[in-house]
Parts: structure tokens; C-alpha cells; sequence
């Protein structure tokens, strides 16, 4: 299997790396693989191995991914992913799975489609990326050890005594949303993660973004927002706004974003721009 590399990420999930490398070295012969310990090792082994690799595979979840998408973007090479994160939102909306063998089939056949990304300012989101209440959540939660159960305890710590954000859109046609929110979501897929569908009927090939602007709602409604959001069964209502735009742009009065679920500051303005059929991926 020449023309393919494996790029690990031994964070991921647990860290339970290992025995995945032991099974791709069991069904591939010399299998070029790379135990990445860092983005700035990711970014390096791309650079040296760009012009002899056809398919990089992201071992790892939303920000592994995300940090191997980051360089394949507008390029010819393809992307193939072995979802090992804790979310794992960007491999469940494309169709991968933990199954090596299928992966290796994929790869033989080195089919694949073209699909949309977007920016956030100069950052590369791939999957959903957002401000706000989540934002915080993910920067409170990178403190923990993480895991559902801290996930779940940080939402509701971070839900009582979170502010809303301020929005303000710059163009006239926006103005209508201006105001206080508890969050705001971009979505290129519909969710997530773990099966959490924020924006259930985007769509990674039609060359827009959802942007999902979520009201404070009263504690009671938290339930059947819940249950609404892994039912995909979220729609419009009196806390719930859906705006389906190719950019966008506004100012908001806090740093705390998430990048597919990675803790990143931003500063406003904030610039949101579709980069469509912008990346390969293998089908
Ligand atoms: N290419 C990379 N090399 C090394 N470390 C990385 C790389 N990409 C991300 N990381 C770090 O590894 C950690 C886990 O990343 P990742 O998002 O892939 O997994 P996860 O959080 O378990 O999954 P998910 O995003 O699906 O919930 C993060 O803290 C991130 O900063």
C-alpha cells in the first residue's frame, strides 16, 4: 500500500492508540504510519511526504482530523479518516468507521467526493465550530479529565452562571438578529458530535453553512432540547434560528470560540466564509 500514510494522533481517545497500530501493522505490509505529538510534527510530516503521499489518513477525532484537513485543503490529495476521537462528529457524517478492514477497502479503491469547509477568520473548521455558551463549555471541560459524565457536569455548571453574548451582524439583512444569545454554531455537518445533530438538515455539499443562533432558554426547556437534538429533531422556534448563508459577518462580545470542539480564541470582527468543494475525502 505505497502512496498512503497514517498520521496518529496518541491523545485521541484515551490514548488508546496502540493496539490500532498493532492491527494496521498486522493487515498492511510496511504501512507507513506517523505518531504525531504535536500540530506543529502534523504540519511537518505533511510538508516531507507531500509529493510521494496520495492519502492521508487522520487517526484521531474532530481536531486531528481538522489539523490533517488544514493542508489537503484545495489540494489533489485525499483525505481518509479512522475516527479514534471521543465525538468523533466529522467521521459519523462521512461515512467512516472503525472498521480497518473497510478503510483499507476505501483506500485500494481511492474513490472520493468533494466537500465544503469554512473559515473562521484565517482558522479551518471542518466540522461545527462555534461561540458562546459551547465555547466556554469546551474551555472548562479541556480543564477536566474529561469524558461524558465531566462533559455533561461542566454544561450545567457553565449553564447557571453563563452570560449570553452579544451579537451584531454587519450587513443590513442580518440586523433583524442582532441581539443576546446563549450561543452561536456554525455548522458544515449536522452535528457535533456523539450523534448530537445541531443543525440536522445542513448539508456538507450544498456550499452553505447553518448558523445556529440559540436563545437562553429557561432550565426546563433544557430536557427537550436535549432530546430534540439527538433525535434530530431540532427545528425552528422561539429560542432556535436558523440562517443558511455561503459568509457571513458580525461581532460578538467574547474570544471563547471552538474549532470542531477545540478551544481557540478569536478575536471580532468575525469573518465566516464556506470554502466550497474545498476538500477530498475519501467514499
Ligand atoms: N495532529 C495532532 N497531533 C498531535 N496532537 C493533536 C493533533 N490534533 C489534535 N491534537 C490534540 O489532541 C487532543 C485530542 O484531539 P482530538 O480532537 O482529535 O480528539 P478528541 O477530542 O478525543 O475527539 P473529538 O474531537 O472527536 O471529540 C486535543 O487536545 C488536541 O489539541
Amino acid at each position: 500500500m505505497k502512496n498512503v500514510a497514517f498520521i496518529i494522533n496518541p491523545f485521541s481517545a484515551k490514548k488508546n492508540y496502540k493496539p490500532f497500530v498493532r492491527l494496521l501493522k498486522e493487515k498492511v505490509k510496511d504501512a507507513n504510519f506517523f505518531i504525531s505529538e504535536s500540530f506543529e510534527s502534523t504540519d511537518q510530516f505533511i510538508n516531507q511526504n507531500f509529493d510521494t503521499i496520495d492519502i492521508f489518513v487522520a487517526v484521531g477525532g474532530d481536531g486531528t482530523i481538522s489539523s490533517v484537513a488544514k493542508k489537503l485543503i484545495n489540494t489533489d490529495k485525499i483525505l481518509g479518516i479512522f475516527p479514534a476521537g471521543s465525538g468523533n462528529g466529522f467521521s459519523n457524517e462521512t461515512n467512516f468507521t472503525k472498521n480497518l478492514e473497510e478503510l483499507l477497502l476505501k483506500i485500494n479503491n481511492k474513490n472520493f467526493r468533494e466537500i465544503d469547509t469554512f473559515k473562521v477568520n484565517n482558522h479551518l473548521s471542518i466540522n461545527v465550530s462555534g461561540t458562546g455558551f459551547d465555547g466556554k463549555v469546551v474551555k472548562e471541560f479541556e480543564k477536566t479529565k474529561r469524558g461524558f459524565a465531566n462533559y455533561i457536569k461542566v454544561s450545567l455548571q457553565t449553564f447557571f452562571k453563563y452570560k449570553p453574548i452579544q451579537l451584531q451582524f454587519s450587513a443590513k439583512e442580518y440586523e433583524q438578529y442582532n441581539g443576546n444569545y446563549l450561543m452561536l454554531n456554525v455548522a458544515n455537518t449536522r452535528q457535533f458530535g456523539n450523534n448530537a445533530y445541531i443543525a440536522p438538515h445542513a448539508s456538507t455539499v450544498d456550499g452553505l453553512l447553518e448558523v445556529v443562533l440559540v436563545k437562553k432558554f429557561p432550565i426546563w426547556h433544557a430536557p427537550l432540547f436535549g432530546i430534540r437534538m439527538f433525535t434530530k429533531g431540532l427545528k425552528e422556534n422561539d429560542y432556535l434560528t436558523y440562517i443558511s448563508v455561503p459568509e457571513i459577518e458580525f461581532t460578538v462580545n467574547t474570544q471563547d470560540w471552538h474549532l470542531d470542539g477545540e478551544y481557540t480564541e478569536i478575536h471580532s470582527p468575525i469573518h465566516i466564509k464556506v470554502l466550497p468543494k474545498s476538500l477530498k475525502i475519501l467514499i
